[in-house]
């Protein structure tokens, strides 16, 4: 990926960064780079996720889903960073697999799901490095009964993605299933480009090998100066520009291919450095779409954001056909892709002309190794916005009151959190 920072420069923006103070936090940058080229070695945990490149193997992923890879379907299991990176890939790439990606509980929409497979030609993967989150085992539970009701023999049809130990890593040992490894010191929001994001991207037939070798090539850009290693140069802009009052980030990117990635992205960012009070807050958008619903307050509200276009620079494209409507001509003689990247264009400089920080992070085109490389280069960018702020950018221990509350109100044990949504405070206004 290639990255230009130039309009959220303090000669362009406010906020914006003076390149006086790129270059005094570039110092920064090197020592950060220092202390993750060592974590890497080490294989220490969160930074061991940006040695995924050497570590996955494509022929193992393939190997284990070889008993489905005819499948016309496939049930993906899993929530957070064990759903979203794998519907980032499938989403962004052309297959022919239908795709559904179980990751929430709502019974309306399950049901609707499953109802809407041809079960016996469905493969199921059930991903969760824990074992024990509960929409996850909730959810395989659904879909177990709903295979079993079809007379379709589940254990024949799933693979199980996990960590070394746990209850679904007991499921598989007791069912001969195939089994693949979450990767240790690997946190699920950083495993895209393992087994937990590329079962999905096998089963659809897409080419593992390049999206590793384009995770491999931003690898090897990642360098002590944020001036030499796009990745660095987005993770330390975009926390500098949170320094300078830059709270929010919306990740736009100008490809429906990339809707999914931007959800990625929110829980990359929002978990990873949403710690002590710090953190920006990701804003998930798309273009051209939201310049006709977010626009308004990103050229004209608070200002309090910095947002991020994420654009391929080649794209298949369709010709606009002429138009007796006078004042839409100008449009027959163009292609929705040249009127894609008229507004792109045009709505970067408006928040430029507007005084609005932007970056423009660029892919040659979205196929296997320029998505590859994205999903490395921000997971890059994460880690080296973690040392920058100074925060543990691979744990998540807020998640775990909620966690507790609800295993409470289902009676799975005795937690005060539970007790405490008992005692909410409220203010009802009813009609
Ligand atoms: O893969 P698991 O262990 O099911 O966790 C799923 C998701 O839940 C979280 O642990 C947060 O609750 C995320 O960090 C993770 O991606």
């Amino acid at each position: 990926m290639d990255v230009d920072i130039g309009n959220a420069l303090a000669s362009v923006a406010s906020p914006g960064i003076s390149r006086g103070a790129l270059e005094r936090l570039d110092e920064r940058v090197g020592q950060a780079h220092e202390r993750i080229e060592t974590g890497r070695a080490n294989h220490e945990h969160g930074y061991a996720a940006l040695n995924l490149p050497e570590r996955t193997d494509p022929g193992e992923i393939r190997r284990a889903v070889d008993p489905v890879g005819d499948a016309e379907a496939l049930i993906t299991v899993g929530i957070g960073g064990s759903a979203l990176g794998a519907a980032t890939i499938v989403d962004a790439l052309e297959g022919d697999t239908e795709m559904v990606f179980l990751d929430n509980v709502d019974p309306e929409w399950v049901t609707s799901r499953l109802e809407s497979l041809p079960l016996a030609e469905t493969a199921i993967n059930v991903v969760s490095k824990s074992g024990t989150t509960a929409e996850t085992l909730a959810n395989f539970l659904v879909v177990r009964e709903a295979f079993e009701d079809a007379g379709v023999d589940w254990t024949e049809r799933t693979i199980v993605t996990t960590g070394e130990a746990g209850p679904l890593s007991d499921l598989a040992e007791r069912h001969n299933l195939p089994k693949l490894r979450v990767p240790d010191g690997v946190p699920g929001r950083f495993s895209a480009l393992s087994p937990v994001g590329m079962v999905a991207a096998a089963i659809a037939g897409h080419d593992l090998e390049a999206l590793l070798e384009g995770a491999r090539a931003e690898s090897e850009s990642l360098s002590g100066s944020l001036f030499e290693c796009p990745a660095y140069a987005y993770g330390a802009t975009a926390y500098a520009l949170d320094g300078r009052g830059a709270g929010i980030n919306a990740m736009i990117p100008y490809a429906e291919s990339l809707e999914t990635y931007a959800e990625w992205f929110a829980q990359l960012w929002a978990e990873s450095l949403g710690k002590d009070d710090l953190g920006q807050t990701p804003v998930r958008a798309l273009g051209v779409t939201d310049q006709h619903s977010q626009l308004q307050l990103y050229r004209a509200g608070p200002r309090d954001k910095l947002v991020t276009f994420v654009a391929p620079r080649e794209r298949a494209d369709r010709e606009i056909p002429a138009t007796e409507v006078e004042e839409l001509a100008y449009l027959g003689d163009s292609t929705l892709g040249e009127l894609l990247e008229a507004e792109f264009e045009a709505t970067e400089a408006s928040l430029a002309a507007a005084g609005r920080p932007n970056v423009r992070i660029e892919l040659e085109t979205v196929d296997e190794y320029e998505l590859g490389g994205l999903l490395y280069g921000m997971e890059a960018s994460c880690v080296l916005a973690g040392e920058l702020y100074s925060v543990n950018a691979f744990n998540q221990p807020a998640v775990e009151w909620a966690k507790k509350a609800t295993r409470g109100l289902l009676g799975g044990g005795e937690f005060a959190e539970a007790d405490a949504v008992a005692e909410k405070t409220t203010l009802r206004v009813e009609r």
